[in-house]
């Protein structure tokens, strides 16, 4: 089994706003293997989330290599990426991507479901999250960090190779992140995922193998020290 689940050399995407094109990334580079926990932080603007998109192929690059799984993703059409995104590459947006008419446990089947999964792991997942009180509600009648929390066992059942995460705790308080953080990278590291975490939180960050800054549209070695 190939051990890189994202490869992507000196990739370009612009956006154009009326008459103007601008160019968000450009020349980025990313190699993200099994059992790896990669973080991005970057300013406001500077393009984590069109690099999320291109990952799980919400978005095409304008220009450059991207391979996932060893796919070429020129050679990978809709069908392909939309059963990639159910099946292999859970993504965790800021705002929780849950289902709003169906309840924190049914949610979890339903994406259990979605990736071809009879059986799941969804009360193991609600309790060492400790949401097991929650599973019966919707997610309107959740605080955000219980929708957060409720969007981690979602991505977590559907038992993904690869997770994309902004900020996946960015709606917790300081001592519920805390105490999510590890089981996050435990499932990494139990499960072998690849994961690449868009941050602002620095202790999460750090808990990754490596921490890479985008900055001009590129990847680079977060410098701490300059950010501290
Ligand atoms: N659909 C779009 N059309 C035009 N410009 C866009 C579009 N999406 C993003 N942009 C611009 O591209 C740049 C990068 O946006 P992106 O959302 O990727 O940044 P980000 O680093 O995720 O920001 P934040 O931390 O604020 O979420 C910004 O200048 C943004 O205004």
């Amino acid at each position: 089994m190939d051990d890189i689940l994202v490869q992507a050399r000196d990739l370009n995407r612009s956006y154009r706003n009326g008459r103007e094109q601008v160019s968000v990334l450009r020349g980025l580079s990313l190699e993200l293997r099994r059992g790896e926990a990669v973080a991005v932080v970057g300013p406001s603007g500077s393009g984590k989330s069109t690099l999320l998109n291109l990952l799980n192929g919400l978005l095409p690059p304008d220009s450059g290599e991207l391979r996932v799984f060893g796919m070429d993703q020129a050679q990978l059409g809709e069908a392909r990426w939309a059963e990639l995104r159910r099946t292999r590459i859970a993504t965790l947006f800021q705002d929780g991507n849950l289902i709003p008419t169906l309840t924190v446990a049914r949610n979890i089947a339903f994406r259990a479901g979605l990736a071809g999964l009879q059986e799941h792991a969804g009360q193991a997942l609600l309790e060492r999250l400790d949401i097991t009180a929650t599973a019966n509600r919707y997610p309107d009648q959740l605080s955000g960090g219980q929708r957060q929390r409720a969007a981690l066992a979602c991505a977590f059942a559907m038992e993904p190779e690869l997770i994309l995460a902004d900020e996946p705790t960015g709606s917790l308080d300081q001592a519920t992140a805390a105490r999510v953080a590890p089981l996050f990278f435990d499932a990494i590291r139990e499960r072998a995922l690849g994961a690449l975490i868009v941050t602002h939180n620095t202790e999460l960050a750090r808990r990754c193998d490596r921490v890479l800054e985008l900055r001009q549209g590129a990847l680079e070695p977060w410098d701490s020290a300059l950010s501290s």
